[in-house]
């Protein structure tokens, strides 16, 4: 391969991994660009930590989103009730955004975790750690997942100071992080309420609306139409307090992103309760239709990385693994 070919394919390896800028802005303009297509409806499975990413992204979606939810359970063991701080969620996205730059991460970043400086900060360093959109809600700092009972919020203004400090938080580094706004308050307060609260956000800067813990498809088709022209998120929680709704549906309503937060940790909780079990109870995990290492490795970005081994002239792997 001439040289100059070889270092283009080099950085673009690179590129891909998040090392170097251009492909990072290229994911908040890709998911801007998607946002502002009409009719167009981005699907973003929920991802938990790197192998889930890498196995969505090998699928292949528009966006990938990192569920709070699922980042508490597999990053520190816990529910979603607000154990996970700051540097818990940030790092865990940074690793996630840079797997594939060039696929916009939607992040979790419940209730940008104290007051107006500390949502500076988060948005600050989501936006450089390569996040594309991050969500803000209206709930106080000891949250607990949207579909649980007992949800408490902060009143308006605090909501709007947070949502505040987020859209000026990005301008001050330059980023263009897409900022989504979420209220808790439909549980609580009601819809009229829900929808005020959503559109102070959006009138204040937010980019994208996210009514939390819709009960009823009529709500859902509802909310869409209220807050027109503004694009709206539906969080498909299944089994939550959310009826099933399909993606082809939710495009129908008018959504503009859809989430499924527990894709991934659903199917791999039964998935891994099974094996164990079996384990502990036969003595054997049963893996005969399990995959090989390698066939695992390459599942977490084995090639890449062997490439990009080989292309800086490194002869570790030469002989193959
Ligand atoms: C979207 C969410 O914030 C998440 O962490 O994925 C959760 C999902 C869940 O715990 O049901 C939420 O809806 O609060």
């Amino acid at each position: 391969m001439p040289k100059l070919e070889a270092f283009a394919s080099y950085q673009k390896a690179l590129a891909k991994m998040g090392s170097i800028t251009p492909e990072r802005t290229n994911a908040v303009t890709k998911l801007r660009n998607m946002i502002s297509t009409p009719g167009k409806i981005i699907l973003a499975p929920g991802v938990y930590d790197g192998f889930s990413a890498r196995i969505a992204l090998g699928v292949g979606f528009d966006a990938i989103y990192m569920t709070g939810a699922g980042t508490s359970a597999s990053r520190i063991g816990h529910a979603d009730l607000g154990i996970a701080n700051l540097n818990d969620m940030r790092e865990h996205a940074e690793m996630i955004a840079n797997l594939d730059a060039s696929i916009p991460l939607i992040a979790d970043a419940d209730t940008g975790y104290g007051g107006p400086i500390m949502v500076t900060r988060t948005v600050q360093q989501y936006a450089r750690s390569g996040v594309a959109a991050l969500h803000i809600e209206d709930q106080v700092q000891t949250k607990r997942c949207g579909h649980l009972q007992g949800k408490q919020l902060v009143p308006t203004t605090d909501f709007l100071i947070r949502i505040r400090a987020a859209v000026a938080a990005r301008h001050a580094v330059g980023s263009d992080i897409v900022v989504i706004a979420r209220t808790d308050a439909l549980q609580s307060h009601g819809y009229n309420e829900a929808i005020a609260r959503l559109r102070t956000a959006l009138e204040a800067g937010a980019d994208v609306a996210f009514l939390e813990g819709i009960t009823t498809k009529e709500e859902a088709r509802l909310v869409v139409k209220d807050l027109a022209p503004w694009p709206v998120l539906l969080n498909m929680v299944e089994h939550g307090v959310t009826p099933n709704i399909s993606v082809d549906e939710a495009q129908d309503m008018g959504f503009r992103i859809v989430i499924f937060p527990f894709a991934g940790l659903a199917p791999a909780y039964k998935a891994m309760k099974e094996v164990y079990s079996r384990l502990k109870a036969e003595g054997i995990t049963g893996a005969e239709a399990l995959m090989t290492p390698k066939q695992l490795f390459e599942a977490s970005g084995l090639k890449d990385d062997l490439e990009i081994d080989a292309k800086a002239g490194g002869t570790t792997f030469a002989g193959g693994v």
